[in-house]
């Protein structure tokens, strides 16, 4: 545990509300709603849920990172090279798309399938990156217990334990578990954008005699040298925190294509259309969710 000298305090607030996405999708989304448009280095934050036959059929990316990380049930993806995976709750992929991927994440079993994703912008110098993919299973996620906090290390660094995730753009992706009356010091770089997502109960975050909040919300944090928070609940709170290294670039974004001026963007269409730099392989490629 950490002593915080300048603990952050919570600068806005919102409640992610349920809109449509994908094919009968549901998302919420926090960043990437019209009153947080871009939230430096991030694009998006959704809370998905959805059920078969719904899903997120062939789509593209340029330019940006996918993490997906699911909480419940499980999605497979494949993309035009014939990568395919299934994701299942508690695993995560960490997608590079680059300079370009098209493909699907679609609904495993039946049920309602829950998870994250967000999207991480990537710098000029590394939007037309070769894509990869970093997959994590469960079993290999690290998790650390210390005082009634249990902490999987997704991204970055706590209680002492590193991920072997490599972020091209700097970041931490920490899932919190906290008991009732534990209450949580981290570390979290100070020139860093950092903001925490609740998936479950409630929390107090920041200035200890503030109100809790609940699921749903994002809680976006200002300046200081990390995050404090207390469960003064009787239920277990989870949440995640989630802090980036700023680009500081122009943002020029076209639903899943993100550059940094128009004229690339127009470039990204005409790529895009004529299946050149990058899309080669989407001209002759369905996945099998395409009926
Ligand atoms: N229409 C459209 C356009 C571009 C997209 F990238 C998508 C898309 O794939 C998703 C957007 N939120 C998501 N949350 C979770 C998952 Cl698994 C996928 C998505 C999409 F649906
Ligand atoms: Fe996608």
């Amino acid at each position: 545990q950490e002593n915080l000298q300048e603990p952050r305090l919570v600068s806005r607030k919102f409640l992610a509300k349920p809109q449509r996405e994908g094919v009968g999708a549901l998302v919420r989304r926090s960043i990437g709603r019209f009153e947080l448009k871009y939230f430096d280095p991030f694009l998006v934050l959704d809370e998905f849920s959805v059920a078969a036959p719904a899903g997120f059929p062939d789509h593209p990316h340029r330019g940006f990172e996918t993490v997906t990380y699911m909480l419940q049930g499980a999605v497979t993806h494949e993309d035009f090279e014939g990568h395919k995976g299934t994701i299942e709750a508690g695993d995560l992929q960490w997608m590079t798309a680059g300079r370009g991927i098209v493909h699907s994440e679609m609904p495993v079993a039946q049920g309602i399938q829950k998870g994250l994703q967000l999207w991480i912008n990537l710098a000029s110098q590394h939007k037309m990156v070769e894509p990869r993919y970093q997959e994590m299973l469960s079993k290999d996620i690290v998790e650390v217990i210390k005082d009634g906090i249990m902490v999987r290390v997704i991204a970055g660094e706590a209680l002492g334990i590193k991920s072997p995730i490599y972020t091209k753009t700097p970041t931490m992706y920490l899932d919190f578990t906290l008991k009732p009356g534990s209450h949580l010091q981290q570390l979290v770089p100070k020139s860093w954008n950092a903001f925490v997502y609740i998936l479950e109960g409630e929390g107090i975050f920041g200035n200890k005699k503030s109100q809790p909040t609940t699921s749903h919300h994002i809680l976006l944090l200002g300046s200081g040298d990390g995050l404090e928070a207390w469960n003064k609940s009787s239920k277990v709170l989870r949440f995640i925190l989630v802090g980036g290294e700023p680009l500081n670039e122009p943002v020029v974004q076209l639903g899943p294509f993100v550059m940094n001026t128009q004229e690339e963007i127009d470039q990204t269409i005409d790529d895009f259309e004529n299946y050149t730099n990058g899309f080669e392989k989407a001209r002759h490629w369905k996945s099998d969710s395409v009926v």
